[in-house]
């Protein structure tokens, strides 16, 4: 895993091929009602469709419970399912051997005691997904907040730590980002729209130009 890039809130033909084309290697599909970013079935079939064999695809769920996840999973049949709740241990091992698929395990990050997870959740992940915490604030979604946390607090973690790094990522600090905290995946949602739930083209592709430069100063 090194230099891999994610855009996730994906929910048109054309902001996927945007960024199909400028090199995403992951795609999210957001299937969680209360995000702006969520799809429909039809429409994350469809999507899922013009992405498959172009980039991995991503479910993202939060809290989900099998039926929902199920029937994500038959129209988007996707490579990853990234749980963004507060999905246990053993609510992660079900859904990996009930569902086969690839896990993308969120942690939110805001103080030092947090990185205590990393181990546990990583040992359970595919890839471990470190994001902010949401803010206290009621109606605050789980993710997609387009907030940072603070990078340093990375620092201390051994440097063979493998993990995605997330939350207020935009063109102008991605490379800072790499830099500072050392992660071999980056992914976006807010950092590249123009409002809540609407991608903006330009920003894709700034963000990936972005992405892969800083990678490619650090010979990843
Ligand atoms: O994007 C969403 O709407 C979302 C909803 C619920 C949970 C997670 C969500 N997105 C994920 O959150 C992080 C950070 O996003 P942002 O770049 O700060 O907007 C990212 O991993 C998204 O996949």
């Amino acid at each position: 895993m090194d230099g891999l890039i994610k855009i996730c809130g994906i929910s048109t033909p054309e902001t996927l091929d945007v960024a199909l084309s400028a090199g995403a290697d992951f795609i999210g599909f957001a299937r969680f009602p209360k995000s702006p970013r969520h799809v429909g079935l039809d429409q994350a079939r469809a999507l899922s469709r013009q992405a498959a064999g172009r980039a991995q695809r991503v479910v993202l769920l939060v809290d989900a419970d099998d039926a929902a996840i199920a029937e994500a999973v038959e129209a988007i049949d996707p490579e990853f399912l990234q749980l963004h709740g507060h999905e246990t241990e053993d609510r992660i091992r079900e859904i990996r051997d009930r569902f086969g698929r690839q896990i993308i395990k969120a942690l939110g990050i805001a103080e030092e005691a947090d990185l205590a997870g990393i181990a546990s959740y990583g040992a359970l992940s595919d890839l471990l997904l470190l994001d902010a915490k949401p803010p206290r604030t009621s109606g605050a979604l789980p993710g997609g907040n387009g907030l940072p946390f603070d990078w340093r607090l990375l620092t201390k973690l051994d440097p063979d730590t493998a993990f995605m790094l997330s939350g207020g990522l935009t063109s102008d600090n991605v490379a800072e980002a790499i830099r500072l905290t050392g992660a071999k995946a980056v992914d976006v949602s807010s950092g590249v729209e123009s409002a809540p739930g609407i991608k903006d083209p330009a920003r894709i592709e700034a963000f990936i130009k972005a992405a892969r430069a800083a990678y490619a100063a650090k010979g990843q």
